[in-house]
């Protein structure tokens, strides 16, 4: 299938892409986030330079998986064959771009091409891992772009520390999740997947699908976190005539917001769940939210009911989410991130009851693969973001703030 976004997007200018998708910086403290509103000019001051009045050659790697015979598809942006899609671009500025999907153990080539790149781009699809030790020898590194959203892959706090500036396409593939996660929650509710598994094994028993089968409609559904993947969410549940949509985040939505989504916020996340029948995760991985599901908060949501969680694996206890499946606290679990990626083949996750779980697909359809592309910004104004934030941010991110940023071009 020809690509939603990519023609049409592509060939449009900067000012019209920018207005959805912008990059945002992370540092590793999370105790507060600043907003800031947008920066009509780049910055002047130039420590960095992508454009084609480039002080320098730079060497960027990038670490994607391998995707072998699928590469095939010239739409499979998202893969080591394919490089994002910017290899000629990077080359033609007089850039040396190497890739790589060899990113584990102390020989691999992620190891031994970051000792001298300039930038790191990697996306949380094939996570590599990037330590403080790792960031300690790479003495030329200047910046890392998270191709995707969610960068606690990168030990953010040595990256501050170094002054490092991370970036992310902030926004680039929230609609691919948001469609993905109203998909797991069907899933889990209908008892979709013994019913896809038993024909596909020859057999047939409705008995053995609808005992543990109900429909969406005045049902509860909450979401903790009401950023943009949250109300893409809520937006496409509201055609669900759900009794009440909740959410529970630090920062409130506009009463005009909350009106449109249908939705309505809780001040206390405990007393959420309590009322919901399902519940989605679409916070970030931070030091507040790791292990936020564990076995005493799942014991406060309503019996029977249903986790979603596209956001990150270790925000969920691995052994806490498969115990209440077993027991029936939980009445199913789904996502497509895991604590450790890929999941090992014992993972408890794999084989537990009432799983909605695949590998992480959610954010890398092949339209989401073009948003999270720098190829999906015109190419000038991807060097412009990057002068940009390689001068203005650094400062900022020095004092471990997270930030983020809507570009106003
Ligand atoms: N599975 C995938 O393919 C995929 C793709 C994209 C993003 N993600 C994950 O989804 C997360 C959310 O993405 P987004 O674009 O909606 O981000 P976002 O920044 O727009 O929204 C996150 C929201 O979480 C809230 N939040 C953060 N910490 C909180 C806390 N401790 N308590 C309450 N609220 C808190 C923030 O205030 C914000 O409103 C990402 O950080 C990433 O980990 C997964």
């Amino acid at each position: 299938m020809a690509s939603r976004k990519s023609g049409s997007l592509l060939l449009s200018g900067a000012k019209a892409l920018s207005k959805q998708h912008g990059f945002a910086a992370s540092a590793a403290n999370t105790r507060s986030t600043q907003i800031l509103p947008g920066f009509a000019s780049p910055c002047s001051f130039s420590r960095y330079s992508y454009s084609s009045s480039a002080e320098g050659q730079k060497k960027i790697l990038g670490v994607f998986f391998a995707a072998h015979e699928y590469a095939k598809n010239p739409e499979f942006l998202g893969c080591v064959e394919n490089a994002l899609g910017i290899r000629e671009w990077l080359e033609s500025k007089g850039h040396k771009y190497v890739v790589t999907s060899d990113k584990d153990g102390p020989n691999s080539e992620l190891d031994k091409e970051l000792a001298d790149a300039h930038i790191l781009i990697t996306t949380p699809f094939h996570p590599a891992y990037i330590t403080k030790e790792r960031l300690a020898k790479a003495k030329n590194l200047e910046l890392l772009v998270t191709a995707g959203v969610g960068s606690d892959h990168i030990d953010l706090r040595a990256a501050a520390d170094k002054g490092l500036t991370v970036s992310e396409v902030t926004g680039s593939n929230v609609t691919s999740v948001a469609e993905d996660e109203v998909l797991r929650v069907l899933t889990l509710v209908r008892n979709f997947a013994p019913g896809w598994k038993q024909v596909n094994e020859g057999g047939w028993n409705v008995a053995a699908v609808v005992h543990h089968a109900y429909d969406l409609i005045d049902r509860t559904v909450g979401t903790v976190g009401g950023g943009r993947i949250g109300q893409e969410v809520m937006q496409r549940l509201k055609g669900f005539k759900l009794k009440e949509m909740l959410y529970f985040d630090r920062h409130s939505l506009s009463a005009e917001r909350e009106k449109e989504l249908g939705c309505k916020r809780e001040e206390d996340l405990d007393t959420m769940l309590a009322k919901c029948d399902v519940v989605i995760v679409n916070t970030p991985l931070t030091d507040q939210t790791r292990g936020l599901f564990n076995k005493e908060r799942i014991a406060k949501m309503k019996k029977g009911a249903y986790l979603v969680n596209n956001a990150r694996g270790a925000i969920a206890d691995t052994m806490a989410v498969k115990e209440a499946c077993e027991s029936g606290q939980l009445g199913g679990y789904g996502g497509d991130v895991w604590n450790e990626q890929p999941a090992g083949k014992d993972h408890p996750w794999r084989y537990m009851p009432n799983n909605a779980m695949t590998p992480h697909i959610s954010g890398t359809t092949l339209d989401a693969q073009v948003t999270i592309s720098p190829q999906f910004f015109h190419l000038n104004a991807f060097a412009d973001c990057l002068r940009f934030f390689s001068s203005s941010v650094l400062g900022l991110l020095l004092h471990g703030w997270i930030f983020e940023f809507g570009f106003g071009f």
